[in-house]
């Protein structure tokens, strides 16, 4: 059995993939050191898939620990690089904790890998590297702008790393995979994003509708679209973690046609987020409490994705509805709180 390495796996997307990879019959072991990751999401995996996945408590920023990963594991054949930090507000005022440990991280998993001939490597990038585009939709050869976060400037540095090593390392795959906006949670609900504090849109407006905030705001009413707030390509969750068990085996079986590829993960569809609301108070039935306010400084007005080089080489398609994001989205924000309510009683 194909032996994966999920660095990140009790994140958000890492959690997601490994249950996809396990579905696609790889075997998984995980690297987290917990810092922003839970253990929570493991139980989950196994819940869903009966399967027990090892999880690592390492820090990657550690050579010396990461390596030993590599010695106890000298079947693995390729790795998948979500364990990063990623909240771009926080990489504003923290820019060093950012590079410490998005870049050194990334370094010590290629080092190591490169040294126990792990030939290849999936690095988590993100669609922030295209910044406001001036042609919508966009591909993989659109134009990088400079970074509007210290955070996506790890994305790029993180990619341009990628490049300089394949290129000297050609026996060495490496794929970057551009996520647009990530949402929803497994269909079990068993498993999804947890966020103290989230201040991204989907969990904001379940947070809002279950009570935990009194009120969201609809960042800028006047932007030139099609009811005045922002477009986005909102992806479920289980569509990205698919598209990375597609990528490892593109590589696997010799199918890329270079040794470092870019692909695009969005749905290639834009959405408002007057649009998502729509989306939200439809499933759930609910009528969110929200109002319109100041545009939020560093958004990009429009972005969404032409996806079909992932369509075409990784054989890739979105299965999952907005109205699904929203439903799992919804059920997942539920269940948080169901749980939270017994472990209080
Ligand atoms: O309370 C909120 C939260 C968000 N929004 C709006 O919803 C849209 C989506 O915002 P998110 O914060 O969910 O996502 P972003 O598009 O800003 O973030 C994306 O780009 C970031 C880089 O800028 C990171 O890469 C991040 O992981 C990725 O999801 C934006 O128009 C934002 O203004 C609101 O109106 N109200």
């Amino acid at each position: 059995m194909k032996k994966i390495l999920v660095t990140g796996g009790c994140g958000y997307i890492g959690a997601h993939t490994i249950i996809d990879l396990i579905a696609n019959g790889f075997e998984v072991i995980s690297v987290d050191d917990l810092s922003r990751g839970s253990l929570r999401m493991l139980s989950g995996i196994e819940k869903i898939t009966g399967k027990k996945v090892k999880n690592y408590k390492v820090n990657l920023c550690n050579l010396d620990d990461t390596e030993t990963i590599f010695i106890e594991n000298p079947d693995i054949q390729g790795v998948i690089h979500f364990a990063a930090y990623k909240s771009v507000g926080e990489s504003v005022n923290e820019p060093l904790k950012y590079y410490n440990n998005n870049i050194s991280s990334l370094v010590n998993v290629l080092k190591c890998a490169r040294d126990h001939n792990v030939l290849n490597v999936v690095f988590s990038s993100s669609c922030s590297v295209y910044g406001n585009a001036e042609k919508l939709p966009v591909d993989e050869q659109t134009p990088l702008k400079e970074p509007e976060s210290p955070y996506a400037r790890t994305k790029q540095m993180g990619e341009a790393i990628c490049v300089d090593f394949s290129r000297v390392n050609q026996a060495f795959n490496t794929m970057l995979l551009r996520y647009f906006n990530p949402v929803g949670a497994h269909p079990t609900a068993y498993i999804g994003e947890i966020q103290e504090k989230p201040e991204n849109l989907v969990p904001v407006i379940t947070q809002t509708a279950i009570g935990k905030r009194p009120q969201m705001q609809v960042f800028g009413s006047d932007y030139p679209t099609r009811d005045g707030s922002c477009v986005r390509d909102y992806i479920h969750v289980m569509d990205i973690a698919n598209a990375h068990t597609r990528a490892l085996q593109y590589m696997i079986d010799g199918n890329n046609d270079s040794n470092c590829e870019v692909f695009n993960l969005g749905s290639g569809v834009g959405v408002t987020v007057l649009e998502m609301i729509q989306s939200f108070e439809k499933v759930s039935g609910k009528k969110l409490n929200y109002k319109v306010g100041d545009r939020r400084p560093g958004d990009v007005v429009a972005v969404y994705a032409d996806n079909t080089k992932a369509k075409t080489k990784l054989g890739w398609e979105c299965k999952y509805t907005l109205d699904q994001v929203m439903d799992s989205a919804w059920r997942w924000e539920q269940n948080m709180q169901h749980e939270s309510q017994v472990h209080l009683n």
